[in-house]
């Protein structure tokens, strides 16, 4: 029936559960099914609800169980058992790096070998989808699945369903677009663009009335808060986005995709706590791994699919990424330049320059 959600709804509606501290319930068709809460949103009351029900187990990425000294036999994720007496606050501090150094966790923990780890992956996939901690508590469940969501009127996931929408391409349409004058140029359009899994919005700012059939002067700009808009010394950003903008008032024509990937997609919640391991000294891409990201969750597809629907084919990509040229390329966008955006270095920022040079192998 049309009216019943289909799974990329029912992934949004479970993203907005996680992020108000409901669980929803995983589940494969004829395998397992378990409630599944994030573990940085999950309060007493529903975690004791929870341990009525079964056994809690936390998984986490093996990022995070790295530091946390907690063996990842599933080889990417870690499956630890809730000691009995752990509470909302032993929750957090598994999840949340912030306090690892001046109070460490004691272990040992005990995490789980064999079984089936399905569920407990989507857990992470979805927790990471909703910008909160890849840290999730499970409990499995002997009821089916559906059945027992629908009776406790909860979100159900059918995973199975699940995993090619999670890491398929996002489908994106213009909402609108108008025409904005700019300082860069006066011929500026802000277009928006919606995609249909009820995430962020991503913008398009087109400078002239580039030609379709000839490579573009563009810019993939992930969003940042803190030195787009406020400034930020620590950061590159601002400069930039501003550099980028100027470049296209010059050259009369231009795409810039400004894309909501906080944090290279962490969200700017994590993109904190990641500013807040950086003031006990770890680097920018330490920080993302203790807090169990990668160094880098962006989907650049995103900004393929832009382009495309926008009719550009070839760009002249302004970066210092060259990773963000190979992806434009994987996703069939030709570059056919890379065109260098080396703006905005400070005393403040050198260090982490330096260390996207050195880890992420931008071209400084
Ligand atoms: N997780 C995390 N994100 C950061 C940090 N500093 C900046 N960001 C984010 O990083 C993104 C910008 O990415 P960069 O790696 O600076 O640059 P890039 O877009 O990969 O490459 P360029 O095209 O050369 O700018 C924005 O989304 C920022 O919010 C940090 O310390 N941690
Ligand atoms: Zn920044």
């Amino acid at each position: 029936m049309s009216l019943t959600p289909s799974i990329t709804e029912q992934l949004s509606r479970a993203r907005a559960d996680l992020r108000m501290g409901l669980p929803v319930v995983l589940f494969t068709p004829g395998g397992g099914a378990a409630l599944a809460a994030a573990a940085e949103t999950l309060d007493p009351a529903r975690l004791a609800d929870l341990r009525a029900l079964g056994r809690p187990v936390l998984a986490v990425t093996a990022r995070r169980a790295a530091t946390l000294k907690a063996r990842a036999y599933d080889g990417d994720l870690a499956r630890i058992a809730l000691p009995e007496e752990a509470g909302a606050i032993w929750l957090a501090h598994m999840a949340d790096p912030a306090d690892d150094l001046v109070a460490p966790l004691k272990g040992p923990h005990v995490t789980l070998r064999g079984g089936d780890a399905t569920l407990h992956r989507a857990a992470l996939r979805l927790a990471k989808s909703a910008r909160l901690l890849p840290a999730a508590v499970l409990v499995e469940t002997a009821d089916d699945g559906p059945a027992f969501a629908a009776r406790h009127g909860l979100t159900p996931v059918d995973v199975a369903a699940a995993a090619p929408v999670l890491e398929g391409p996002v489908h994106m349409d213009e909402v609108i677009s108008a025409r904005v004058p700019l300082m860069v140029s006066e011929a500026g359009r802000v277009h928006v663009f919606r995609p249909d899994d009820g995430a962020e919005e991503h913008y398009a700012v087109e400078i002239g009335k580039p030609p379709r059939d000839a490579p573009v002067l563009a810019r993939l700009h992930s969003a940042c808060f803190t030195g787009d808009l406020l400034g930020s010394l620590k950061c590159d950003c601002g400069p930039q986005l501003r550099a980028a903008l100027a470049a296209m008032g010059e050259a009369g024509a231009g795409v810039l995709l400004y894309l909501n990937q906080e944090g290279r997609g962490i969200g700017l919640a994590n993109k904190m706590r990641a500013y807040s391991l950086q003031d006990q000294g770890f680097d920018t891409v330490e920080a993302n791994h203790r807090l169990g990201f990668e160094d880098d969750e962006r989907d650049f597809r995103i900004g393929a699919e832009i382009l495309a629907r926008m009719g550009f084919g070839k760009v002249r990509l302004l970066t210092n990424n060259p990773a963000k040229v190979a992806m434009m390329r994987d996703h069939g966008i030709a570059v056919t330049e890379r065109v260098p955006l080396k703006v905005g270095l400070n005393p403040l920022n050198a260090k982490y320059l330096d260390t996207k040079a050195k880890k992420s192998g931008h071209i400084l």
